[in-house]
């Protein structure tokens, strides 16, 4: 890795469940925990292109990708348009897409960090939070970069939950869950929401104590709509293997530290 690079972790979900609707969203309850696995790495390398370029391997153009959406956001702040003349934004991608890993929403994060450390920004991270809501409901948790975290709202709510790290194993079918399509079913076939007082049990809970006491639709309100528009990820859900995000990812905890 170069001097100006950072990892850019994926996430899993420990638990999801839906506390109510609010517009076409749902707000979240969740348990969001950091692959140290798994991640992309973000580099900023000098080069004269004079215009903010993204070099990587992604499956949509610049245009609609998270790091640009992120720039966008901040290329009026003072010093950023005249840093990103003089330096291109290389990132090596192992995440997966359409995973349920937060990918795409861990790339935004971890460019907003870069660039408000190497630009001078000086930008709190309840500031550069405010910012990364409006790029996706997974950005914010990447910002406060914790390992585990309970997330509510529609994602912008980030505590820090103390607990060991865990060792994550993920696998991805090759499937593209579609995040609205799972959700538009969840709302229409499976609608149930979690209580205060089962949020508040849950969010005391390690991680491990959650997994041992809840099975993968129990601990994932998305797992069933998931399943009933992409009927092949049945046949990953093997013992002791949980559902992350939106899907099509499994992960399971194979070690704590
Ligand atoms: C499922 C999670 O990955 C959990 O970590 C996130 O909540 C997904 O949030 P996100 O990345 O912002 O989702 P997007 O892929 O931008 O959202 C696609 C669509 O999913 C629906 N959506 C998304 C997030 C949410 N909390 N409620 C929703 O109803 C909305 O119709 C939205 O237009
Ligand atoms: N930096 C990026 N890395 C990967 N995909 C990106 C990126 N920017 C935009 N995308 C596009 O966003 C869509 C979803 O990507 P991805 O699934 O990685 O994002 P995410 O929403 O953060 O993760 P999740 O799978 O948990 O919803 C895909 O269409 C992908 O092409």
């Amino acid at each position: 890795m170069n001097e100006m690079s950072e990892k850019s972790y994926a996430k899993v979900n420990i638990f999801l469940k839906i506390s109510k609707k609010r517009d076409e969203y749902h707000e979240l309850v969740s348990r969001f925990v950091r692959v140290h696995s798994l991640y992309d790495t973000i580099s900023f390398i000098k080069s004269s292109r004079k215009a903010f370029c993204i070099i990587g391997n992604f499956g949509c153009k610049m245009e609609t990708n998270t790091v640009y959406k992120a720039y966008k956001l901040i290329e009026n702040f003072e010093g950023v348009e005249e840093f990103f003349k003089n330096y291109s934004v290389i990132i090596d991608k192992n995440i997966p897409e359409f995973a349920g890993l937060g990918g795409g929403s861990s790339n935004a994060a971890t460019f907003l960090l870069m660039a408000n450390k190497y630009c001078n920004l000086n930008l709190s991270k309840d500031e550069l939070c405010y910012i990364a809501v409006k790029i996706g409901a997974d950005v914010p948790f990447f910002v406060y970069e914790y390992d585990s975290a309970n997330v509510t709202g529609i994602g912008e709510i980030v505590e820090k939950f103390e607990e060991e790290i865990l060792d994550i194993q993920t696998i991805t079918p090759k499937i593209k869950c579609n995040t609205g399509e799972i959700f538009k079913v969840f709302r229409e076939k499976f609608y149930k929401q979690i209580s205060k007082e089962e949020s508040d049990r849950l969010f005391k809970m390690k991680s491990t104590e959650i997994l041992s006491n809840f099975d993968i639709k129990e601990a994932n309100d998305l797992y069933e709509p998931a399943i009933s528009v992409y009927s092949q990820l049945e046949e990953y859900a093997k013992e002791n293997w949980f559902f992350s995000g939106s899907g099509s990812s499994f992960f399971k905890v194979t070690h704590v530290k």
